[in-house]
């Protein structure tokens, strides 16, 4: 991988994404002023929740104007970072409060090199591909591979995303081959263009936090109640179908940018345009 695949530490310098440098200090899982003043309902246990999304994918992909796409609903049209970001945000998700990690991971050199850590840390993942270049989707179907591997035999939530759509002109990979890939994998498809718009992306991140949430939900239940849980679900899924459709959410709080690698070198280079 280009960037650093160190973790987060503790005491990690907190960035806001705009330009100005904050010179403060945070405690990995302290909870946000957010999560003291919202009266929105909390988990089962009483606390928010926290969900870790890791971001994968091919050179120049679109993972930045993705990522930084769905926290700001902003599209950056050029990003320079030769080093992993993550980025941290509370979020009202069907009435409940999450606090979201969202590590971008830099260019993937060597995708069967995903490191462990990135796989073990993340509990949702985004596997990035761009419609107009095949390489990058044969990338997509390795990392894909290597995330089966290293959590084998849990089952682990992962969203398959052909980013940059708007370029029909140029479509080197069909929608179908992309269905075909999510089939294969057992993970959710979604084509999407971060230049175009933000509902998209952000539908398809809110799905895998959903999905990563309940995933987190279930395995923190008593064995027993897990299982007449499933048995009820599947009932009522037979009955009314799949989930409902909901209008994406705004997130409730600033994303913050954190610097997990220590490594300064940050070179960023932003050009914001508003959102359509
Ligand atoms: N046309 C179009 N261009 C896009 C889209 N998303 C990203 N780009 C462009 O693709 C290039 C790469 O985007 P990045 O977000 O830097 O990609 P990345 O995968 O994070 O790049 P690395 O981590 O450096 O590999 C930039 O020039 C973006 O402007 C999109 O949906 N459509």
């Amino acid at each position: 991988m280009c960037r650093n695949q160190q973790q987060p530490q503790s005491g990690e310098k907190v960035r806001s994404t705009g330009s100005e440098e904050s010179t403060s200090t945070r405690a990995p899982s302290s909870p946000t002023s957010c999560d003291v003043r919202n009266p929105l309902r909390r988990t089962n246990s009483g606390r928010t929740s926290r969900l870790r999304i890791v971001v994968l994918g091919g050179t120049a992909t679109g993972k930045s104007a993705l990522t930084v796409r769905y926290l700001t609903r902003r599209y950056i049209s050029e990003y320079r970072s030769n080093t992993d970001l993550l980025y941290r945000h509370t979020i009202s998700l069907d009435d409940v409060m999450s606090d979201v990690e969202i590590l971008d991971v830099s260019c993937v050199e060597n995708l069967e090199g995903i490191s462990t850590a990135q796989a073990r840390w993340g509990e949702g993942f985004v596997v990035v591909y761009s419609v107009e270049d095949a390489a990058s989707f044969h990338d997509a179907q390795i990392i894909l591979d290597a995330l089966q591997r290293y959590r084998a035999p849990l089952y682990v939530p992962v969203i398959l995303l052909a980013n940059k759509r708007d370029l029909e002109h140029c479509r080197k990979v069909s929608v179908e081959e992309g269905q075909a890939l999510s089939l294969q994998h057992s993970c959710q498809f979604y084509e999407v263009s971060a230049a175009e718009s933000h509902i998209g992306v952000t539908l398809a991140f809110q799905s895998l936090l959903r999905e990563t949430r309940s995933l987190q939900n279930k395995h923190s239940l008593p064995r027993q109640r897990r299982l007449s849980i499933i048995g009820v679900s599947k009932m009522i899924g037979s009955l009314v179908g799949r989930g409902r459709y909901d209008a994406p959410p705004s997130p409730t709080s600033k994303p913050t940018l954190i610097m997990p690698t220590g490594n300064n070198s940050l070179r960023k280079k932003l050009k914001m345009h508003k959102s359509i």
